[in-house]
């Protein structure tokens, strides 16, 4: 069972993690990623001062996955600063979300970060759906040229950023030439939820979470075309960098697809919402299986050789 690989220079025991949001908002979530089979995780994004989020019912599961409409619930940055003092790097490497409301928070929690001489990788969200009032930064290719120039300047490590999905060839194009210009990102995180969906229950008649009208981000099986689409297109359009793959993964071969697409790990929410930490075993041994049974011994073998016809 040799899932081992590398992303950024570091060795992972398995190319699998969480997904930011999900299972990481308070310790004692973070410590069961921490000693579970996962081979890397990120906390919740955080913004600079502790929110409660939207009011609930805010996440409901669906036929196919779930819709949230959270409202970046989280303890604050320097909740998971201390988290990241204390984490085993040696375990696991760690991701650090941020998703501050104002370009000036996110400066001021990179500066700390920064400080804080972390060996956690940042990754910037710049695709929450579900703040009201705020717009998702990465549809404004203005304000994401903007924002990358601003934490380029402002951190002097490498960094990476969640994407939110894109659905139109020349939108590929327009993000992958304003990323391609910013030598520190050095990976995307693609997907985030497709932003503002809607789901009916029919008895009732009414949406089924409270915040926005019911309108909420969409995860689970609904996203793979997507998720697997954005993977592979910014795994053509950035060559210098790396992509993490997200959205729609519940099986192996979910996260075999994923690998297949160019991601070099996979990230699991919906299903490890529904599942548990415990996932990780389950995927670590089906993607296992697959790979046996198509006589790959290493992930590099196939990562990214996604065949066209
Ligand atoms: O509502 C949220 O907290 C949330 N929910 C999402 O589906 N993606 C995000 O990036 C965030 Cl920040």
């Amino acid at each position: 069972l040799d899932l081992s690989t590398f992303f950024l220079g570091r060795p992972l025991t398995s190319p699998l993690m969480n997904a930011s949001g999900v299972w990481c908002n308070v310790n004692n979530q973070l410590n069961a990623l921490a000693e579970s089979k996962a081979g890397a995780m990120v906390t919740k994004s955080c913004t600079l001062l502790r929110r409660n989020g939207n009011p609930e019912p805010r996440y409901h599961t669906l036929a196919m996955g779930s819709i949230n409409s959270m409202g970046l619930p989280n303890e604050g940055h320097q909740y998971y600063l201390d988290y990241a003092e204390r984490h085993d790097y040696e375990n696991k490497p760690l991701f650090f979300s941020i998703a501050g409301l104002t370009l000036d928070d996110n400066l001021t929690m990179v500066a700390q970060i920064q400080d804080a001489y972390t060996p956690a990788i940042l990754e910037l969200n710049l695709s929450c759906p579900n703040v009201p009032g705020k717009a998702q930064i990465a549809y404004d290719f203005e304000a994401l040229d903007v924002i990358l120039a601003e934490i380029s300047a402002a951190y002097s490590r490498p960094f990476g950023i969640k994407l939110p999905p894109y659905f139109d060839i020349a939108h590929f194009d327009e993000v992958a030439e304003i990323l391609n210009r910013y030598e520190k990102v050095s990976f995307i995180t693609c997907i985030n939820s497709i932003g503002n969906g809607l789901m009916i229950d029919i008895n009732s008649e009414t949406v089924l979470i409270k915040p926005k009208e019911g309108f909420g981000g969409i995860g689970g099986d609904y996203v793979l075309p997507t998720a697997l689409a954005n993977v592979n297109a910014f795994y053509q359009r950035c060559p210098k960098k790396s992509i993490i793959g997200c959205g729609g993964v519940s099986t192996g071969e979910h996260v075999f697809m994923h690998l297949l697409a160019g991601a070099g790990i996979v990230q699991v929410g919906t299903a490890l919402y529904e599942e548990g930490p415990e996932i990780f075993v389950r995927l670590n041994i089906e993607l296992a299986k697959i790979m046996k049974e198509k006589g790959y011994k290493t992930i590099r073998e196939f990562q990214g050789k996604l065949k066209t016809i």
